[in-house]
C-alpha cells in the first residue's frame, strides 16, 4: 500500500459552488500542462463547475505568489492553486526561489484568510519532476488531482469560519 499522498477524505466534498483560480507558471511547460490538467480534472470530479475555473499564467514561478494575490480580487475565487515546477539547475537561483515562493504563498494565506494550495514541485532532477506530474507510467501518481481535491476540501471546512478573524464575508 502507499505510505504518501492525500489518504481518504473524512467528508464528502462538492464543490459546485466554489470558484477556483489556477495561476500556474510556463517554465518546464510538458510538466506544467500535465499538473494544470490532473488539477482540473480532479476539480470537475468534485462537482466544481467548468465556468468557476479560472485558469492564466505568469512566466515562471518567481512571479506565483503576486499573480495568486490578484487572483483574488480579479476573479473574486474563494482558492488559488499556484502551479510552478522548480528543477534544480547549477546555481543557488533554485534555492532562492523555492523558499521565497514557498514563504509568499504561506504569508499569503494568513493576510487575507483564503486558502491558497501548495502547488509547486521542487525537484533535484527532471526526472523526479516528470514522475510527480504523473508522465511517468506505474510510477507516481500527477500531483496536480490532490491539488485540486485539496482546494474544494479547504473552501469547504475552514473558509466559513474564517469571517471573524479575517473580516471576510
Ligand atoms: N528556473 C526556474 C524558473 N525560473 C524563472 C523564475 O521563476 C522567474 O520567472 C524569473 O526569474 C523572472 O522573474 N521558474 C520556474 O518556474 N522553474 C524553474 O525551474
Ligand atoms: C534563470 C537563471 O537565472 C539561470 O541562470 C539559473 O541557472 P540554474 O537554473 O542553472 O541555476
Amino acid at each position: 500500500m502507499a505510505v504518501k499522498g492525500l489518504g481518504e477524505l473524512d467528508q464528502e466534498l462538492d464543490g459546485s459552488k466554489v470558484r477556483v483560480g489556477i495561476v500556474h507558471a510556463r517554465w518546464n511547460k510538458v510538466i506544467i500542462d500535465n499538473l494544470v490538467q490532473g488539477a482540473k480534472k480532479r476539480l470537475l470530479e468534485l462537482n466544481v463547475k467548468e465556468d468557476n475555473i479560472i485558469i492564466e499564467s505568469v512566466p515562471g514561478s518567481y512571479e506565483l505568489p503576486l499573480a495568486s494575490a490578484a487572483m483574488f480580487e480579479k476573479h473574486d475565487v474563494d482558492v488559488v492553486i499556484p502551479i510552478g515546477c522548480l528543477i534544480k539547475g547549477s546555481t543557488m537561483h533554485f534555492e532562492y526561489i523555492c523558499d521565497s515562493v514557498t514563504n509568499a504563498l504561506m504569508d499569503l494565506q494568513f493576510k487575507i484568510y483564503k486558502p491558497v494550495i501548495f502547488g509547486v514541485l521542487t525537484c533535484l532532477t527532471e526526472e523526479q519532476a516528470e514522475a510527480r506530474a504523473g508522465l511517468i507510467p506505474g510510477k507516481m501518481h500527477n500531483h496536480g488531482e490532490d491539488w485540486g481535491a485539496a482546494a474544494v476540501e479547504m473552501v469547504t471546512k475552514y473558509s466559513p469560519h474564517l469571517t471573524k478573524i479575517s473580516g471576510n464575508k
